[in-house]
């Protein structure tokens, strides 16, 4: 398959601090590719070398086979980048805003368009007011509708859903497998292992400025922590026995006890039922998932659910 971004060994540094320590991947053409990590792990950086914005102190990047440290301005032609801080103009309001991308992408036809954006973000009510009066998560969907107005071969979202209600999440998310359909190569990143998962194709996983996992969401998946059913208990005899029967991981104490579940109905059924008949009695119990925090500890403490 065609590479739409192919990134080898970059490397970036502010003063002594290297952010990023030879990260490589490709991104094949009309795939979602997304790049997560934590608060500060380099995913922007990573971004704003790939559009240009910044120079990588080593390593190369091509977008579509053109090498950006030559060819930059045939390459700023082929993608848009919505990033964390809004390209709204304030003093417009959202509808000029839009109108003023269209006119400037030299669209036809761009009315209907705008109002589709204005109806599918939820903004048509404050569509004819200035952008300065707009909420931190109205101006982001505004953004994204200016990104959206004529979508780019590439389309790069830095953190595109930070900051979003679920509902402009779920909208988002249907825009971007849309124009997945329509052949658009999306690079994105996330702190958020559910967005990965809900819509990439490729995931790669940024921990202490090197790339800790990559591959297939489906890859990427087996080597997560699994499931598991947080119970809690009045006092640590109950927490001791209800172990005993039922084994899992103590935390002593939040008198916790996280057993494995997998997800399965049939086992969360079975560890409640075995609890009950010993009378032993559950103070809370939480369905946990794995968040990024805990891949992140796995990834560092380099053990895996198969490998325990
Ligand atoms: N221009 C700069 N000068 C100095 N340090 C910088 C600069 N830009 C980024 N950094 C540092 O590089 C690290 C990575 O920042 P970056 O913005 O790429 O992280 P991020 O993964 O996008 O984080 P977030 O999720 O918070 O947006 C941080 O420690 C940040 O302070």
């Amino acid at each position: 398959m065609q590479e739409a971004i192919e990134v080898v060994d970059l490397e970036k540094s502010f003063s002594n601090h290297k952010v990023l320590d030879k990260i490589s991947f490709r991104v094949p053409s009309g795939s979602i590719f997304a790049l997560l990590g934590t608060n500060g792990s380099g995913k922007t950086t990573t971004v704003k070398m790939m559009t240009t914005l910044l120079k990588p102190d080593h390593g190369s990047v091509k977008i579509d086979n053109l090498d950006i440290s030559q060819q930059a301005l045939a390459i700023q032609k082929r993608f848009s980048l919505t990033g964390q801080f809004a390209a709204v103009d304030e003093v417009l309001t959202g509808r000029e805003n839009l109108v003023l991308i269209a006119k400037l992408r030299h669209l036809k036809n761009y009315l209907s368009k705008v109002d589709e954006l204005l109806a599918v973000f939820d903004l048509q009510e404050a569509a004819d007011r200035p952008a300065q009066t707009y909420s931190g998560g109205m101006r982001r969907k505004l953004d994204l509708a200016m990104s959206l107005i004529d979508p780019p071969q590439i389309l790069f979202l830095d953190e595109p859903t930070t900051g979003l209600d679920p509902q402009a999440r779920a909208v988002l998310w249907q825009m971007i497998r849309t124009l997945k359909k329509s052949g658009v190569t999306i690079f994105l990143t996330t702190q958020y292992l559910e967005e990965a998962e809900q819509l990439a194709d490729t995931v790669a996983i940024l921990n202490r400025g090197k790339i800790a996992l990559q591959g297939s969401v489906a890859e990427v998946k087996r080597h997560l922590p699994k499931e598991t059913l947080e119970l809690t208990f009045a006092d640590e005899e109950t927490l001791a026995a209800a172990e005993t029967l039922i084994g899992g991981k103590v935390n002593k104490e939040l008198l916790a006890l996280n057993v494995a579940t997998e997800n399965k109905v049939e086992k969360i059924t079975m560890i409640l039922n075995q609890l009950q008949a010993a009378k032993l009695e559950i103070l809370t119990f939480t369905q946990k998932r794995a968040s990024l925090d805990d891949v992140f500890f796995m990834i560092v403490e380099n053990r895996t659910e198969e490998g325990k």
